[in-house]
């Protein structure tokens, strides 16, 4: 097939740096000639320049080329970005080169998204999600209809139909990252003895507010903020209304947070946010709230660490944005590895017909607390 001399270029550049070629003889090509760095040759697994360089091991090229502006979240037929082959060859400083270059990008990128006049950027390729079906579009999930059941092997599922797919909303087993979620929220905390203030938000399975109810001493208060109605038609149901520690707030966490049974209490002690189809711009809008929830120094927070989770290199960009932004809020956040429950030959069985969602090796868990000055 014919191709034009701009991509013929690029062609040619991704072949010299496989081959080999000197550093002089490639600049040229970037520099006299104007290769473009976007390029991604199909014929060679949709590899870019960035790739081809990671593959070749050559950090003085990576650097170059991300100067020079190459995409450093690009990936190829396999999903690969050009850190990910970096982080396949054992080689860290060629990974970390090109995953600080997109914590950076982010970063700027949050910042400018947040800024009213360029509120709607299309360049947030990884903080925005650009899935318009029920497992990208808030709007589009909260219309959608929910199916509660028990899948052939047993695991209790909330599903919902995304395109061709189903996607979980929640699955069960996500129960040992909740188990360690609680522990770490809970253990040792100051005000466990009278009974916690817990306010979760995102009800799906009720597998955290359950554990939350089956402390030792359940909480003194459990709020619980959730906005699909078939959800808070099977927390009825299931006779969550009827709790006396419990009060739930139907909505959306955006439009409920100034509300009496939120903002009223004063404080909590347990903040947990755990949502489904909302993006990263999202959750840093919630980290910035988190301050004024947490009732004091022993006050703890966190979020289900998900986001990017079917990408080593997103995983982690995502997982340094939000220990920065969190960070810029005045909070501490202390990370644990938790290794992911699917990890074993039950994987696919666990994921039955929906679509996969997490598939890092671990989990790896935040707990936040206000940072001592
Ligand atoms: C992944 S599930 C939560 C699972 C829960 N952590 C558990 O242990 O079972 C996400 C829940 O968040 C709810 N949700 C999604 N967007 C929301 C929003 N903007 N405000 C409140 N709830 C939301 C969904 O309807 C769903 O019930």
């Amino acid at each position: 097939m014919e191709i034009s001399p701009a991509l013929e270029l690029g062609k040619r550049l991704i072949r010299s740096i496989l081959d080999f070629d000197s550093l002089d003889s490639i600049n040229q090509l970037i520099n006299a000639e104007s290769a473009p760095l976007w390029y991604q040759d199909p014929e060679e697994g949709g590899i870019s320049a960035l790739h081809a360089a990671a593959f070749a091991e050559n950090f003085e090229l990576v650097k170059l080329l991300i100067t020079k502006g190459a995409m450093w979240n690009a990936i190829d037929s396999l999903n690969n970005t050009a850190a990910d082959i970096a982080l396949s060859m054992n080689n860290a400083k060629i990974y970390e080169h090109v995953r600080n270059a997109g914590i950076r990008s982010e970063m700027l990128l949050t910042l400018l998204s947040t800024k009213s006049s360029l509120n709607d950027t299309e360049s947030t390729m990884i903080l925005k999600s650009e899935d318009d079906t029920a497992a990208g579009s808030s709007d589009e999930y909260l219309s959608s209809k929910l199916t509660f059941k028990t899948d052939e092997y047993g695991q209790d599922i909330c599903v919902v139909n995304a395109g061709e797919d189903e996607v979980g909303v929640m699955m069960g087993w996500e129960k040992e990252i909740m188990e360690e979620t609680v522990r770490r929220l809970t253990e040792d905390h100051d005000n466990l003895q009278e009974g916690l203030k817990v306010l979760n938000i995102g009800f799906g399975l009720g597998i955290i507010d359950s554990l939350f109810q089956a402390l030792d001493t359940p909480p003194s208060l459990h709020v619980i903020i959730e906005a699909h109605p078939d959800v808070l038609a099977h927390m009825r149901i299931q006779g969550w209304y009827d709790k006396s520690n419990v009060r739930i707030v139907e909505g959306k966490w955006q439009d409920v947070m100034s509300s009496e049974d939120v903002a009223g209490v004063g404080g909590f002690d347990v903040v947990y946010t755990d949502t489904f189809s909302e993006d990263y711009m999202a959750l840093k809008e919630f980290f910035d709230l988190v301050p004024d929830l947490l009732s004091g120094p022993e006050s703890r927070f966190s979020f289900f660490n998900g986001l990017g989770a079917t990408n080593l290199t997103f995983y982690d960009v995502y997982t340094r944005l939000s220990d920065l932004h969190l960070s810029d809020v005045g909070l501490e956040v202390g990370w644990s590895d938790v290794d992911n429950p699917l990890n074993d030959e039950r994987r696919k069985e666990r994921w039955g017909k929906t679509r996969e969602y997490f598939t890092a090796p671990v989990y790896r868990l935040p707990i936040a607390r206000m940072a001592l000055m």
